[in-house]
């Protein structure tokens, strides 16, 4: 529980982190939500439940979540107990270890467009859901053994996402760029870790 709810909600923020660097436009624009929640409601400290109405936090995590899954490959060696026929047609017979690659079809053309470009705006004109009602987009599996920490997950990403945007500006720092190369370990984590400078926004 600590380990699987430790390393995955981290790569997150820093796979957000890291597209936002690259996208200084999405990051205004989260920066303008952040302002003006913050002016809002009076206070630089934006609660966990204001934070998950933000529509353009959410957006840019679920962006980074179909991107950058931190568990692209779902169901670790689940055993089918009998033939599956699925609706393709193809058969999983008995007894195969199956698991199911999240992030093939998270950037799978014919499921998402223009895959590989950061487009939150994507998650602003569809309500898409991403605790496993929407398999498109299932980062946290689905089903029975879907992922019990998703909403602690979710809100604890936004959360600091949040805090980070809404206090620094974050630059490319030109001798390290940022590298989206990615590496699979227990989780998929970023090759080469992100640096970035970090302004105090005033
Ligand atoms: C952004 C954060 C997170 C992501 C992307 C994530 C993703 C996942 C994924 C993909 C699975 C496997 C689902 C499957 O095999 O079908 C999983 C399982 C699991 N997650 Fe998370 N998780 C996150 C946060 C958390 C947190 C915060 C906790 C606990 C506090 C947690 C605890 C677990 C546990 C215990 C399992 C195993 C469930 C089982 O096998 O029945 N996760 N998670």
């Amino acid at each position: 529980m600590i380990f699987r709810g430790t390393d995955t909600t981290a790569l997150l923020t820093e796979w957000v982190m890291a597209e936002l660097v690259l996208n200084p436009e999405a990051q205004r624009r989260l920066q303008t939500e952040l302002d003006s929640a913050a002016a809002t409601i009076g206070t630089c400290a934006l609660a966990d439940s204001y934070v998950a109405r933000l529509p353009y936090l959410q957006a840019v995590v679920k962006e980074t979540l179909r991107l950058h899954p931190p568990g692209p490959l779902l169901s670790w060696a689940r055993l089918s107990t009998s033939d599956v026929h699925l609706s393709n047609g193809m058969v999983v017979p008995a007894h195969t270890t199956a698991m199911v690659n999240m992030w093939a079809i998270t950037h799978d053309p014919t499921v998402w467009s223009d895959p590989l470009v950061f487009k939150p705006d994507r998650f602003l004109e569809a309500d898409v859901d991403v605790r496993g009602g929407d398999l498109r987009l299932a980062p946290f599996g689905a089903g029975r053994r879907v992922c019990p920490g998703k909403n602690l997950g979710l809100v604890t990403v936004a959360r600091w996402v949040a805090e980070l945007a809404y206090r620094f500006e974050w630059v490319a720092e030109p001798e390290h760029p940022v590298d989206l190369s990615e590496v699979l370990k227990l989780s998929c984590e970023m090759k080469h870790p992100l640096r970035a400078k970090a302004v105090p926004r005033n």
